[in-house]
């Protein structure tokens, strides 16, 4: 597609390539259009790049309002694929052989015993630890949670999302609504005042979740991402992963909550140490 195109074709042709029907699709458009026109704005100023709003829209239609939320009929494209990864710290092999293929769609596990290299994987496939053997295939657009850290404490909220949304070409004023967005579906809403260093251990961790979705990605990592939630967040945390995959996007998360498998397609087990 050219990109000369204008915003609303770029953002109707993206609704179409996610799975919305062409007319639902020009409704929507239309609709968009005219908020941007009540408030006098260009909607790449308001909405932020056509392609990204798309994906938050398809995400936020597909959100579950009932007990049982509808899932994708057939899997999509493979968005990760592992085959016969290893990794050695050392003399020390951590990772032999280890394949995995996920979906659009679909939702992993990776589980086993305390230091057997779930969060190595992960970050194997997040790019950011290198393969000594196998290959490894992934979707550009990866968004990654990682156990702890990955944000400042003297930054509020607001301005992780400005600095996040700036790296993903997202304006803040709509970096910031989409944040604030993502953060209620979490039922948490930042005060714009506090920094991050005030917050509790579980708010932090949903500050991680909401950075790692801001700018759209196809494919979630998400290691042990609910560290410190309460219940109720660890429900809200469980919709939100099943509004993704209903979008169409692939998660792939570690945990040692033996309970959570009954949430997800695949399980690779890593086993013992
Ligand atoms: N950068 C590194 N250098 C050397 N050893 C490392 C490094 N990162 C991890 N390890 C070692 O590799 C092993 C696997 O670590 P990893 O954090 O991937 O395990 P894990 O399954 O996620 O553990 P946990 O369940 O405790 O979070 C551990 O023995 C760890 O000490």
């Amino acid at each position: 597609m050219s990109t000369y195109e204008s915003w609303p074709t770029r953002f109707e042709a993206e609704l179409v390539r996610l799975g919305v029907p062409e007319p639902r699709a020009r409704r929507l458009t239309e609709d968009t259009a005219a908020q941007a026109a009540e408030q006098a704005a260009d909607p790449a100023g308001l909405f932020g790049p056509a392609h990204l709003y798309a994906r938050h829209l398809v995400t936020e239609l597909s959100a579950p309002v009932d007990p049982e939320p509808p899932r994708f009929a057939t899997a999509g494209p493979v968005l990760l694929h592992l085959s016969a990864v290893g990794k050695r710290y050392r003399r020390r092999t951590v990772l032999r052989d280890v394949d995995l293929t996920v979906r659009g769609g679909q939702v992993a596990a990776i589980v086993g015993a305390n230091g057997c290299g779930k969060s190595t994987l992960l970050r194997i496939c997040a790019g950011l630890t290198r393969p000594d053997s196998g290959t490894v295939r992934r979707t550009r657009r990866v968004g990654y949670v990682p156990q702890d850290g990955g944000t400042a404490g003297w930054l509020t909220a607001d301005e992780h999302f400005t600095l996040f949304g700036a790296a993903a070409g997202v304006v803040s004023r709509r970096a910031r609504s989409t944040g604030a967005h993502l953060a209620a579906r979490l039922a948490w809403r930042p005060d714009p005042g506090q920094r991050v260093q005030q917050l509790s251990g579980g708010t932090r961790q949903k500050l991680n979740l909401v950075l790692g979705e801001l700018h759209g990605p196809d494919l979630l990592l998400l290691d042990e991402p609910y560290q410190g939630f309460d219940q109720g967040s660890y429900l809200d945390f469980w919709r939100q992963v099943h509004a993704w995959r209903d979008a169409g996007r692939a998660v792939v998360v570690v945990t040692h909550l033996l309970h959570d498998l009954n949430n997800v397609d695949h399980v690779l087990d890593l086993g013992e140490r």
